[in-house]
């Protein structure tokens, strides 16, 4: 906010019970996150050009090109300011613009590094880390998505050559949607069966190169485009997902990544002792940086939410006096302080998320390959609950700014539209919830043998108690007890897993059994997935939370989480019977009490994450809350207000009056 300007929520910030500061700290993660995300923050709001605000109005070619400027440029300024990689993925979220850089270090190069062996990164590496190289990760078919071992593109081994022939049999086997592949990307990691001496060796990763190096024209036996539109304006267009089709073209032996299983010059295929799995890495890397997005997806809609729900008045002035704020409402809390909790769930269950895949990745270093499972399991599953959750959450944030929330300029609509495919990539949420269901049947069919279940799955151990426990809650207030909320979320989910594999064992044939109770499975693995984010909110809470008040805003925070996934899903809790109908009374009453608690923490919360006006783009969001003259201002601007009659006037408008004058004078 510039100095001296007024504040219009300053009220709002006065009646915070908290300090602000440090809890600034707490969501960054540390002060020194704070700080360079703050710098890096400052740095893109004051250059002309990452300017954002007319994103929408630009045609697909305009906005296009503009991202291709904006990436250069911001790929200028980590050089010259030599930026730490931290600096640099700062840059990149506030520059807030989807780009083929994101494909290029999100998927390209972590592709190279989980699945290429050390000669494969030393060659490849280098050139991608300058960017000489640009590459994407062509892995979906047109026909297939989901079904990977399904893709259809094929590496045959020409061992008289010593290369690999990539070829797209079917128009189905055509790649589709890689981001950066369809204007951009000189190489890219493809997807492809192996097949070699006429035997089948599944899918792996082939690198291959797209594009001339010196006139960016597709090499021969290429066929390259993108795939058109998306939905809504800006949002999503700024990428250039692709189309790749390869006609026989061959690549060099090496250029297959061989750290799960090599194919020697004599045309051998060795097996390493890594699992086949992890060719799925790259997958799990990026569903955990996802669920790290979620929480700036939710924060961002609640941010804007917020804030304008304590400026917009409706109804209720007494003797001339001003109308109640929005947010006062009942209701209106009920709707978005969930939100708010979840935003700060969703935070803490993905540091905890980036903690987990740093250890596995570390223990897969050394040859320990055990965790894989539960590494892959947790991804899937919280990537799907927290993007579903977040997609939710934005349509509802621009319901709760009424009609204002519609306008572009309150930044809902295009956050909604760059957000939402975050439930299809990188696995549709559905078919995730189901990996994690067949993870969860596994654990719960080995509790008989001996084996014991660990980490998340720990509670699992304690099937015998969890499976007839009843609640000892009586009181609204011994719901503000987290073992008694977890003991509660840990009955639901232990039953509901039990009850999907009981009913399993009835089918004589396993899969069929799994394709009929999929609905039942998929609700069993979101349970299991929410007593994760419960719990691992209950446990950041163990840890020292320096700065007055930010640990008891944290408390009733996590309470408003449980709490509120309780109510959502109070059937589960009932017909498993995991609490009483009554004790779900007292969970909602026990909701509405902490609401009251959150109300003169509302703003201060919201202005904890620290966004910027520039990253919010949201004239409803604004720090100032200076709302109504903002969007008046605005809507000058819009380029039909350029003429005061309308271009078309004169062809359509003009004879329509004419016509109807005439009509009426009959
Ligand atoms: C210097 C820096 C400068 C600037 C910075 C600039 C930029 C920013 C940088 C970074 C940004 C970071 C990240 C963001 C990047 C991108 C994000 C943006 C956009 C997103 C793009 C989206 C890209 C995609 O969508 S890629 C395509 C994704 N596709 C899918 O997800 C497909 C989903 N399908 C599957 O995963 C599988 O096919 C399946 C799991 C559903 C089924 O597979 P399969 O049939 O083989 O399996 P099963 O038989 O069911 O299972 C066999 C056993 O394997 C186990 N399994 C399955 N998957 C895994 C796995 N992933 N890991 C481990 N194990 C796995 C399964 O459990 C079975 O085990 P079992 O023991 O045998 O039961
Ligand atoms: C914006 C965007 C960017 C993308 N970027 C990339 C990229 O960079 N690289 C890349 O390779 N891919 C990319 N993709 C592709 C993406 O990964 C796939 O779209 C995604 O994995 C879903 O697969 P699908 O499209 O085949 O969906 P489908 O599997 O066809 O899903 C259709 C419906 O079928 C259901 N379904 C499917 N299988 C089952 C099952 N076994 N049981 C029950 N229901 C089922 C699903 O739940 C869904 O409702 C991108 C997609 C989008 C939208």
């Amino acid at each position: 906010m510039e100095v001296g300007a007024p504040d219009y929520l300053a009220g709002e910030r006065q009646t915070a019970e908290f300090d602000v500061e440090s809890m600034k700290v707490t969501w960054a993660g540390s002060r020194h996150a704070l700080e360079v995300s703050d710098r890096m923050a400052r740095l893109v709001a004051s250059d002309p050009v990452f300017r954002k605000d007319n994103r929408v109005m630009l045609s697909r070619k305009e906005l296009f090109k503009n991202t291709l400027r904006k990436a250069a440029h911001a790929w200028k300024r980590i050089v010259e300011l030599r930026l730490t990689e931290e600096e640099a993925s700062r840059v990149r979220f506030f520059v807030d613009e989807p780009a083929f850089t994101d494909l290029h270090w999100g998927m390209f190069v972590p592709a190279i590094k989980g699945q290429g062996t050390e000669e494969q990164q030393q060659k490849w590496l280098p050139l991608a880390y300058k960017m000489q190289i640009i590459g994407c990760y062509a892995q979906t078919e047109l026909g297939h998505g989901s079904n990977v071992q399904g893709l259809e593109t094929t590496a045959t081994f020409d061992p008289k050559t010593d290369e690999f022939i990539i070829h797209s049999p079917t128009l189905t086997s055509s790649k589709w949607w890689p981001g950066g592949l369809g204007k951009v990307s000189t190489h890219a990691v493809a997807y492809a069966r192996l097949i070699v001496d006429g035997q089948e060796h599944g899918v792996h990763g082939f690198i291959v190169q797209l594009r001339s190096l010196d006139d960016h024209m597709p090499l021969p036996g290429i066929t390259v485009g993108d795939i058109g539109m998306k939905f809504g304006s800006g949002a999503y267009n700024s990428m250039d997902n692709g189309v790749l089709r390869f006609d026989n073209v061959r690549i060099p032996r090496d250029q297959m990544l061989m750290r799960v299983l090599q194919v020697t010059r004599e045309g051998k295929v060795i097996q390493s002792d890594v699992p086949r799995q992890l060719i799925y890495g790259t997958m799990v890397f990026v569903r955990q940086t996802i669920v790290a997005d979620a929480s700036c997806a939710l924060s961002r809609a609640v941010c804007i939410a917020t804030r304008y729900s304590a400026v917009r008045r409706q109804f209720g002035s007494q003797n001339g006096g001003p109308e109640t704020q929005v947010i006062d409402y009942k209701t209106q809390q009920s709707r978005l302080f969930p939100l708010l909790a979840s935003a700060y769930a969703f935070r803490f269950v993905s540091e905890w998320l980036k903690s987990l895949y740093t250890d596995v990745t570390e223990k897969l270093q050394r040859g320990e390959f055990s965790t894989l499972p539960e590494a892959h399991a947790c991804t899937a599953g919280l990537k799907s609950i927290t993007t579903s959750a977040t997609a939710d959450a934005i349509e509802e944030c621009r319901k709760l700014c009424g009609g204002h929330g519609y306008l572009a300029n309150s930044g809902l609509p295009e956050l909604f539209a760059v957000y939402v495919p975050a439930c299809t990539y990188e696995g549709d949420n559905t078919v995730l919830l189901l990996q994690v269901a067949r993870f969860l049947v596994k654990t719960v069919s080995q509790l008989g043998s001996g084996k014991v279940p660990v980490g998340t799955t720990a509670y699992m151990g304690r099937a015998r108690h969890l499976i007839q426990c009843k609640s000892n809650v009586q009181s609204a207030e011994d719901w503000l007890n987290p073992q008694v909320v977890v003991e509660a979320f840990e009955a639901r989910s232990l039953r509901m897993s039990v009850a999907c594999a009981e009913n399993l064992a009835k089918f004589p044939n396993p899969e069929e059994g799994f394709a009929q109770l999929a609905a039942d499975l998929v609700e069993a693995a979101a349970a299991h997935c929410q007593l994760i984010v419960v719990t691992k909110f209950f446990e950041k809470l163990q840890q020292d939370i320096p700065g007055k008040g930010v640990k008891k805003q944290l408390q009733i925070l996590s309470s408003v989480y449980a709490l509120y996934i309780l109510h959502k899903h109070l059937g589960d809790f009932l017909s498993t019977g995991s609490i009483t109908p009554k004790q779900g009374a007292l969970a909602n009453d026990q909701l509405r009490s902490l609401y009251s608690k959150i109300r003169p923490n509302a703003v201060a919360l919201v202005d904890a994450f620290n966004y910027t006006d520039h990253y919010l783009s949201s004239v409803l969001g604004r720090y100032d809350g200076n709302v109504y003259p903002t969007l008046y201002e605005e809507a000058w601007k819009d380029p039909l207000n350029d003429s005061v009659v309308p271009d078309g006037y004169q062809e359509y408008i003009r004879p329509l009056l004419k016509q109807q004058i005439r009509n009426a004078r009959l």
